[in-house]
């Protein structure tokens, strides 16, 4: 009965609903004692034959059923309300803190689970709060106060009624503690399959292209049988829980009524006495029964809080202490000055003194072998992580002094892994800038090359995407991520490895486009072909997370070295091609 911090500070986001919720709630049981008395005043007068009173009383019985009908709409519609508002703010809180938290949050959770964390977690967090918890309350003011009317009216029908009500309160109590460990298996199952499931979604076609659609079908049964596995276990559990409430409410019941009766039989009592206890002995046990059956609506936000707790107060991998706005006047120069950074358990430094200034309204390209650290740069531009060493400086104030929102809307990204969400082409697009006009989205997709291709489709740019622009071909995902960038009018511009997907003798001409369209901007680009930098200002060869040199096209290939090598990869892997 132990209330979980995590979901007592959730209640507290609709305190005042929450209240009233109860308050209903409180009446509405009231009306339950209301009609018990009303129905055991009626049903002495009718045993001892007197009938004057009886319209009077049956009519109040109608009036609190009435009543009860009216006051139960009400309660529910005000708990609704309380968990609605509980939900919201809640998703609205972790969604924020998934942001802050950043990509970077995503390489130690799996996106499944933080999903059923903010969508199913949250709902049980609603339930719990909204019907639970003032369950609860009422749970712990109404019985005493039937108790407190029984002491007066039949005192030892409380010889039944009080062992009955602390064993149904407290003996499941002593089940709190595997209950606990049986819920937080079956969330973490529950976590695992919803997080299992979404990858398979999502990575169906490189399941079927490695053969692999079987296997993991069967991977997923087991992790279903599991989760059933789990499911059963703490319903027995729950079970036993429940059968002792049910057994204290019989027997206390039982127990009360016949107290009741012998008090009769041994001429201490009065009919309406014995009347009463026969019926408010079970109104005593409802909120108990009422208890146990919003306890399995809300278990789930029990099971989930840890979770959400841990995702509400995961600490990202770098502070927003940062206030600077960046709103540079014209765009920035960018530095790197000695950048050390070794990623968490990797045994090797990702970079190792990285030194090179990518000039101010310029191209800078960053080329180097897989492994050599190119992404690893963008994400401490991005402010993803923090280097260990060295300073990361934009406009010549470093990266930490500017507030992450300022720094990320300041830095326009196109990476490899483009997004297009399952909306219009038009609403993708302005995403980037949402007042854009009509002419602007053509004028972005043009000089991303798309325009044609978008125009040709029979609702051009009011076509809806599928999930992650999958009635795109890969090429023209990316060429919509670009055009959404260049909308984003960020004074700094990023490709990473932005046209990869775009064919070869198509790409160097939206480089050339793209690089005309971003004027003044700053641009970094990372390309593996170089068919797509050797034109940039600026070229920086990283090998092994160190600066191999910098320079340009012609004298990096004159010099020989790393960059000459990938030159003549790319060389024979076009040969390779050809052949
Ligand atoms: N999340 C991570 N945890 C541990 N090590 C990582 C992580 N990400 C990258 N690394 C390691 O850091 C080094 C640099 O990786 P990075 O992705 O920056 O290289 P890259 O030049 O972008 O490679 P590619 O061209 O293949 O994308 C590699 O040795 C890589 O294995």
């Amino acid at each position: 009965m132990i209330v979980h911090p995590e979901l007592r500070r959730a209640a507290r986001r609709a305190r005042r609903p929450l209240l009233a919720a109860t308050l209903l709630q409180g009446a509405v049981a009231l009306t339950h004692l209301a009609q018990a008395a009303l129905l055991a005043l009626a049903l002495a007068d009718l045993a001892r034959g007197r009938t004057e009173r009886l319209p009077w009383l049956l009519a109040a019985v109608l009036a609190a059923v009435a009543a009860r009908a009216g006051l139960g709409t009400w309660q529910r519609r005000t708990a609704t309300r309380a968990g609605a508002r509980v939900r919201v703010a809640l998703r609205d809180e972790l969604l924020a803190r998934l942001g802050v938290l950043g990509p970077a949050h995503l390489t130690t959770a799996r996106a499944g689970a933080v999903r059923t964390t903010l969508v199913d977690g949250v709902e049980g967090v609603d339930a719990y709060v909204s019907r639970y918890l003032p369950q609860l309350l009422v749970t712990l003011t109404v019985p005493p106060l039937v108790l407190a009317v029984l002491a007066v009216v039949e005192p030892v029908a409380l010889l039944g009624l009080v062992p009955a009500l602390l064993l149904a309160l407290c003996g499941p109590r002593a089940w709190d503690r595997l209950l606990a460990a049986r819920g937080k298996e079956h969330w973490d199952t529950y976590e695992g399959l919803g997080a299992d499931y979404l990858e398979a979604l999502q990575g169906m076609p490189a399941l079927r292209a490695a053969g692999a659609v079987g296997r993991t079908r069967t991977r997923l049964e087991e992790r279903s049988a599991a989760l059933h596995r789990a499911t059963v276990a703490k319903l027995r559990v729950s079970l036993a829980d429940t059968g002792i409430t049910d057994l204290a409410i019989q027997g206390g019941t039982a127990a009360a009524a016949l107290l009741a009766c012998h008090a009769v039989l041994g001429g201490s009592s009065t009919a309406t006495g014995t009347y009463l206890v026969l019926l408010l002995a079970s109104e005593c046990f409802r909120p108990v029964r009422d208890l146990a059956r919003e306890w399995h609506a809300g278990y789930l936000g029990v099971s989930a809080a840890d979770g959400i707790a841990a995702l509400r107060t995961a600490a990202p991998g770098v502070r927003d202490t940062g206030t600077a706005p960046a709103d540079w006047t014209a765009p920035p120069e960018l530095r790197f000055e000695d950048v050390r950074f070794t990623y968490g358990g990797a045994t090797a430094p990702a970079l190792d003194g990285v030194s090179f200034t990518a000039p101010a309204g310029r191209t800078t390209a960053i080329v180097g072998p897989s492994g050599a650290g190119k992404s690893t740069l963008l994400a401490l531009l991005l402010r993803h992580h923090d280097p260990d060493g060295g300073r990361v400086l934009l406009g010549g104030r470093p990266a930490a002094e500017y507030s992450l929102d300022a720094l990320r809307r300041g830095v326009a990204v196109v990476s490899q892994e483009t997004y297009l969400f399952h909306a219009t082409i038009a609403d993708n697009l302005r995403m980037a800038r949402p007042g854009a006009t009509d002419d602007d989205l053509a004028a972005a997709a043009r000089t991303a090359g798309v325009h044609d291709e978008i125009a040709a489709l029979p609702d051009g740019y009011a076509t809806v995407l599928g999930e992650r622009g999958a009635t795109l071909s890969g090429g023209q995902r990316q060429r919509l991520a670009l055009a959404r960038a260049l909308l984003a009018d960020a004074p700094v511009l990023v490709l990473d490895e932005a046209t990869s997907s775009v064919d070869e003798r198509r790409e160097a001409g939206i480089v050339r486009e793209l690089l005309d369209a971003a004027g003044d901007r700053t641009v970094l680009v990372v390309a593996h072909r170089l068919a797509a930098v050797r034109h940039a200002d600026r070229i920086v060869v990283l090998d092994a997370g160190r600066v191999d040199a910098v320079g340009v096209h012609t004298g990096l290939v004159e010099a020989g070295g790393v960059y000459t090598r990938l030159v003549e990869a790319g060389r024979t892997h076009r040969g390779e091609l050809a052949a």
